[in-house]
């Protein structure tokens, strides 16, 4: 987790800004691996136990060693000792997909490693119909915009400010090729 030529790339940014399918172009195209993280929220047509998260109750959640865990609009979730450090053993680049606490979480503990993207769209408005097609229930997405840690995630705290990529994410064909150079910056 020292060696300095491994580097972590965390993905952040406002739910339905594309940190998914961001995560899936860099696996893709820079072979890039993706840390699965944990959750209890329940799973959404067509994600998989252990492809898309692994998917935890409130009891077995707790059974795993966090780097760190957050509650986000009533479900919680976390990334793992373990997950980190198999990646990275594995591969000298990955991935983490988390909300902006998360980010500032590993901010804090891994200073050196670290790079982060945040994403985000011009029009606030576009996320809702953007998760909407995805097939998120009425129910959850309502509960989702009005929770306070979607509110929080759409603006950078200060903590964050100077030490992102700012990445807008709202025509696909100009964020791959910013990824493209993203990823050329912090190739060793
Ligand atoms: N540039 C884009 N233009 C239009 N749609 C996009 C773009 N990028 C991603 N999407 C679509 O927006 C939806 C939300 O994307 P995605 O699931 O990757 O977001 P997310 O940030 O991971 O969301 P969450 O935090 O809620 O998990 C998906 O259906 C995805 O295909
Ligand atoms: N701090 C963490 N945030 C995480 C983790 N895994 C996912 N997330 C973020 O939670 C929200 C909601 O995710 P969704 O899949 O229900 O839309 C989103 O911002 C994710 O990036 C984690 O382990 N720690």
């Amino acid at each position: 987790m020292t060696e300095n030529h491994k580097r972590l790339i965390i993905i952040t940014g406002a739910a339905g800004t594309g940190k998914t399918t961001v995560s899936q172009y860099l696996h893709q195209h820079f072979g890039v691996c993706r840390v699965l993280t944990h959750t209890t929220r329940p799973p959404r047509q067509n994600e998989r136990n252990g492809k898309d998260y692994y998917f935890e109750t409130e009891a077995s959640f707790f059974e795993n060693h966090f780097v760190e865990y957050v509650r986000y609009s009533g479900h919680l979730y976390g990334s793992s000792e373990e997950g980190l450090k198999r990646a990275l053993a594995e591969h000298d680049q990955a991935c983490l997909v988390l909300d902006t606490k998360g980010a500032e979480s590993y901010l804090r503990r891994f200073p050196e490693l670290m790079q982060i993207l945040y994403l985000t769209v011009p029009d606030n408005k576009e996320l809702r119909t953007r998760m909407q097609a995805r097939g998120d229930s009425a129910t959850a997405l309502q509960q989702r915009l009005e929770s306070k840690e979607y509110i929080r995630d759409l603006k950078l705290s200060q903590m964050l400010r100077s030490k992102v990529t700012v990445l807008i994410n709202d025509d696909w064909a100009v964020t791959k090729t910013k990824l493209a150079q993203f990823m050329a910056t912090i190739t060793v």
